[in-house]
């Protein structure tokens, strides 16, 4: 079974991009919605316990735990350091019923794969790009983003060019929905004569 790793920075189009992997068959596991998903479930205690009153009746509040984390790289790690041995127990147990599943391919989105040093337990990274100027549209369109948070994130994120340069394959967002449906297609016509 390969196990594509598509990553990416901010605004760059990775949910929409896991969307064409899906609609070609590939099975994909979001770290994104599994973190979702653990901070009502499994995360939410260790949470409560490492950063006190970023919790609500049994579910993190994003917003308290941001305000309490992002700008101290020290809680920033403390918090990583709960959730993403959760997210590996997550992907691993998506790998293991893929196998059996017969799968030959699958995908794990994972926005911090390189940042983690998540690329060894992939065959294959792909990143997820844009024309920087199209990204910065994006992100800012967004409710309640700001230059600065924008400025914020990608600080925390390994550069754009690092990932492209790190990667076995690119897709670019920047010419349309059809364009980049077409790259995907490209690369896994590519990946699917690997044989693993
Ligand atoms: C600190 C938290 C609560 C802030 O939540 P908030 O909803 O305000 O921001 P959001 O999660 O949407 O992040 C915004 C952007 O920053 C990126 N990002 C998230 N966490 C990190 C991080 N630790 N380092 C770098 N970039 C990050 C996301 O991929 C996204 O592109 C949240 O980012 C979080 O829970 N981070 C720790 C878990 C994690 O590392 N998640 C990334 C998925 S692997
Ligand atoms: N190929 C594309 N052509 C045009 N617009 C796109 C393309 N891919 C994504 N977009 C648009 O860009 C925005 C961000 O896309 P998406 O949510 O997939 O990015 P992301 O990398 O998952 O973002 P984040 O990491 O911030 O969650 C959305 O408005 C989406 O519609």
């Amino acid at each position: 079974m390969i196990v594509l790793g598509l990553t990416g920075s901010i605004g760059m189009g990775k949910t929409t991009t896991a969307g064409f992997l899906r609609a070609e068959g590939v099975p994909v596991h979001d770290a994104d919605a599994a973190v979702h998903a653990l901070y009502r479930g499994a995360a939410v205690a260790p949470i409560e316990a490492a950063f006190p009153g970023t919790t609500r009746t049994g579910v993190v509040d994003r917003a308290a735990l941001a305000a309490r984390v992002l700008g101290d790289a020290a809680a920033v790690a403390r918090l990583e350091g709960i959730v993403h041995p959760l997210v590996r127990t997550a992907e691993d147990a998506f790998r293991a019923a893929a196998r059996r599943a017969g799968c030959r391919i699958v995908a794990l989105d994972v926005p911090l794969l390189l940042e983690i040093g998540g690329a060894a337990r992939v065959d294959v990274v792909l990143t997820v790009t844009a024309r920087p100027e199209i990204q910065r549209a994006r992100v800012l369109a967004r409710p309640g983003m700001t230059e600065e948070r924008f400025a914020q994130i990608l600080a925390r994120q390994m550069p754009d060019a690092e990932k492209r340069r790190r990667a076995h394959g690119v897709i670019d967002t920047s010419d349309g929905l059809e364009a980049a449906r077409r790259q995907v297609a490209g690369w896994l016509r590519a990946f699917q004569g690997m044989s693993r």
